[in-house]
């Protein structure tokens, strides 16, 4: 009663010192985390499914009890985890509570540090359909948390507003003069965009609703205490979808092939993150905020999912700034941003794919991150040893509201969940995530620095309020403005022209220098490939060499295998031939013998006859010729020519024979022959005739023997010299002259 508070307001401030100072002032105060139970709606209720999955033991303790055919109770009964799990939290909100006490208990804390200069930031977590929208922005009937922050604000600005619109929010904790065509921009940016917003829209109504209600005074020094402050509310609406900004009070493109203007979130080199050229408007009433919040929910994506047909797939955010002006300087700038987070399901469960895959993929990164950040800060601080990374910058999200983590601010949580057994494994995942997030100590609080005013062209203001420290010439180091997030707009344009010129000086002094590097690699890259050139060349020439004498002696080789062949060849041949005049030597000696026999005989019957002519004055051959040719000439010349030719015949042949007979009887002993004559002589007339009758056969029967083809025997010496002649090298001249041929044609 003394600070002024009402009863609700005190309980606040009560509840927030027992947070910090109770328990001794020993216990650190942990970053406020609560728990917004869902009531069932009424297909809910109809479904008749398990309803004790949600069991609220205290205002601070929950219990979370598996259902039948959960995933949890599976594990459960294979031994893998518990069937039940016990979470505290800052505050527990049940199905009934109203949307004021949620406001009351929950956000008054945080408002009351935004009106009085800090930056403060609630986001809500949860799965799709669990109620996040409902807890920030209501409905028409029941507002949320949102347009209930903007009536308090307005009830605590009360007649102290700055209606001059020429102060505007700059970067993330200044203020820009603006001249008056800026202003007037301003007006014409906000007028179109209350032109396309309906008078009777949902959230207006909500305000009307609102606007209704009487407001309890928010801090004890009231702006009506003050004097001469005042105050300016800006405020932007912007979404995160799929790791892109979007500004959500930029009027959405007329054409659906054009595509909307993704937004960079800049550092401005202190660690201040903001959303570059990202729309602020300024806001006079509840109304005209309204206006804009419905104006941004329009824009918003959303997306259909199995699990709601009305989800939000992107995490809007709702930042309001406050300027409070004391003599028309500025003083102090606040932020406070409300951050409906898109549903924390995983993308199995809502049977996602293609674009809403990629939706789901980077809203679970972005919570992910946002864990991992969690988590990195409650390690860091239980383990004072340990200094984490905390993967800040990783996300757009927890890029942007990391100064609020690392104390330049207040960062809550309000975790909605809903009853319902069809989704309880995924409500156990966020109570876990919020069970870290409750054990994160927030940051010593960092008092932020005396905002600073720019001028329109972004130049800093020479006044009292500017901190020289802070001043725009060392504002960014060049390596900083070389970083990915560096907004160069920062620097003032001589700087700017300074900076560029000294970095194309830089530029070319690099260029050269690697140019005089490169040249310096290609010149030894040159020499260490002709090097290498030359002695594969090397290589070559003496492979060619040692291919060559291979190949040379492989042809002698060949050479001396086809001379062997044709060697064999002639061979083969001449013992072919061989074969072919071939008599048998047994064959050969009887007819040899065959051939003395008749000799003999022969030259018996000459000696025979030379006996037997001898002794009874037979006329000889040549005498009896005579005889008859005188006998003859009588009988006609044609007779007697005819008989005279053969007459001649006869004793040529005659003479012959008996040439014969004396050569082969030279041998014969005279002696024996006389007795043999003389033996034989009465015969030897007689005998004469016949005898050369059959000398005659006999000749002719010798003549007919050379003639005769023997009987020849194909085995036997000639099988048996070709046997023994055979070439050692018969065989595998066969084969050397196969592989030969084989590789010749290779
Ligand atoms: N505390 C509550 N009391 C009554 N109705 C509620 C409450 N919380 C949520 N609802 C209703 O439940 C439905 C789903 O809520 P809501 O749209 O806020 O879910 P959500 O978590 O924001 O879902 P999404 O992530 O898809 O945006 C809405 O019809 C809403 O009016």
């Amino acid at each position: 009663q003394v600070l002024g508070l009402s009863g609700t307001g005190l309980r606040t401030v009560l509840h927030l010192w027992f947070q910090t100072e109770v328990r001794g002032g020993t216990e650190q105060q942990t970053m406020r985390v609560y728990l917004r139970v869902r009531p069932f709606s009424k297909e809910e209720l109809c479904d008749h499914e398990d309803k004790g999955c949600v069991v609220i033991e205290n205002s601070q303790m929950v219990t979370l009890i598996a259902p039948k055919g959960s995933a949890t109770m599976k594990s459960s009964e294979r031994g893998i985890g518990l069937s039940l799990h016990k979470f505290s939290f800052s505050q527990i909100f049940g199905a009934e509570t109203k949307q004021v006490e949620l406001f009351e208990d929950a956000v008054k804390a945080q408002l009351c540090d935004f009106l009085d200069g800090k930056n403060a930031l609630i986001f809500s977590y949860g799965v799709t359909n669990a109620g996040k929208t409902f807890t920030i922005q209501g409905t028409p009937k029941d507002p949320g948390i949102l347009p209930r922050v903007l009536n308090a604000t307005f009830d605590h600005i009360g007649g102290h507003q700055y209606e001059g619109m020429d102060l505007k929010p700059y970067l993330r904790n200044d203020a820009q003069h603006l001249d008056p065509d800026q202003v007037k921009q301003e007006r014409s940016a906000k007028a179109s965009i209350f032109i396309s917003v309906k008078e009777d829209c949902d959230l207006l109504r909500a305000s009307g609703s609102l606007e209704s209600l009487p407001c309890t005074a928010m801090l004890a020094n009231s702006p009506t205490e003050a004097g001469s402050v005042q105050f300016a509310l800006w405020v932007a609406f912007f979404e995160i979808y799929n790791e892109c900004v979007y500004d959500l009070l930029q009027p959405s493109p007329c054409t659906k092939s054009k595509k909307r203007i993704a937004l960079r979130v800049c550092d401005d080199g202190s660690g201040n993150t903001y959303v570059k050229d990202l729309r602020w408007i300024n806001v006079q009433n509840l109304t005209e905020a309204c206006k804009l919040l419905q104006f941004g929910n329009k824009n918003r994506s959303a997306a259909a999912t199995k699990m709601n047909q009305s989800s939000s797939r992107s995490h809007s955010i709702f930042t309001m700034k406050l300027l409070k002006l004391n003599g028309g300087a500025v003083k102090k700038i606040s932020e406070f941003s409300l951050c409906d987070l898109a549903g924390s399901e995983r993308c199995n469960k809502t049977k996602t794919f293609g674009e809403r895959l990629k939706e789901a993929g980077n809203i679970n990164n972005s919570l992910l991150i946002l864990g991992k950040c969690i988590t990195a800060l409650r390690n860091n601080q239980t383990d004072r040893m340990k200094n984490s990374y905390i993967p800040f910058r990783e996300s757009k999200l927890t890029k942007l509201f990391q100064t609020v983590f690392l104390g330049k601010g207040r960062a809550s949580m309000i975790v909605n969940i809903n009853q319902c057994a069809s989704t309880y494994d995924e409500t156990l995942h966020v109570m876990k995530f919020s069970a870290v997030a409750k054990e994160v100590v927030p940051a010593k609080h960092l008092e932020s620095l005396a905002p600073c005013v720019v001028s329109s062209d972004g130049k800093p203001l020479q006044n009292e309020m500017i901190n020289n420290s802070q001043s725009m010439e060392n504002y960014l180091s060049e390596e900083e403005l070389l970083e990915e997030d560096a907004d160069m707009s920062l620097l003032p344009q001589n700087e700017l022209v300074n900076m560029i010129e000294s970095l194309r000086a830089k530029l070319l002094f690099e260029r050269r220098r690697n140019l005089v590097q490169e040249m310096e690699i290609r010149k030894e890259m040159g020499d260490a490939m002709i090097q290498q050139l030359m002695e594969s060349e090397e290589l070559r020439i003496q492979q060619i060499e040692e291919m060559k004498e291979s190949y040379q002696e492989k042809l002698e080789n060949t050479f001396e295998l086809y001379k062997d062949a044709i060697k064999e060849h002639a061979y083969q041949s001449a013992m072919n031939n061989l074969e072919d005049d071939y008599v048998p030597l047994d064959e050969f000696m009887a007819e040899q013998e065959k051939v003395e026999a008749l000799r003999r005989k022969v030259s018996e019957l000459e000696a025979l006859m030379s006996s037997t002519r001898g002794r009874s004055a037979i006329p000889s051959v040549h005498q009896s010729c005579q005889t008859l040719s005188t006998a003859t000439e009588a009988a006609g010349d044609e007779q007697y020519k005819r008989l005279y030719k053969e007459k001649c015949a006869m004793e040529r042949m005659c003479e012959d024979k008996q040439q014969v007979i004396r050569t082969r009887s030279e041998s014969c002993s005279s002696k024996n022959s006389d007795d043999q004559v003389r033996a034989a002589r009465p015969n030897c007339t007689l005998q004469s005739v016949e005898k050369d009758r059959e000398l005659a056969s006999l000749r002719a029967e010798l003549a007919k023997l050379p003639q005769k083809s023997p009987v020849k025997t194909k085995r036997g010496l000639l099988a048996n010299i070709r046997e023994a002649v055979t070439s050692p090298r018969k065989v595998s001249t066969g084969r050397i002259l196969r592989k030969t041929t084989r590789t010749a044609h290779h």
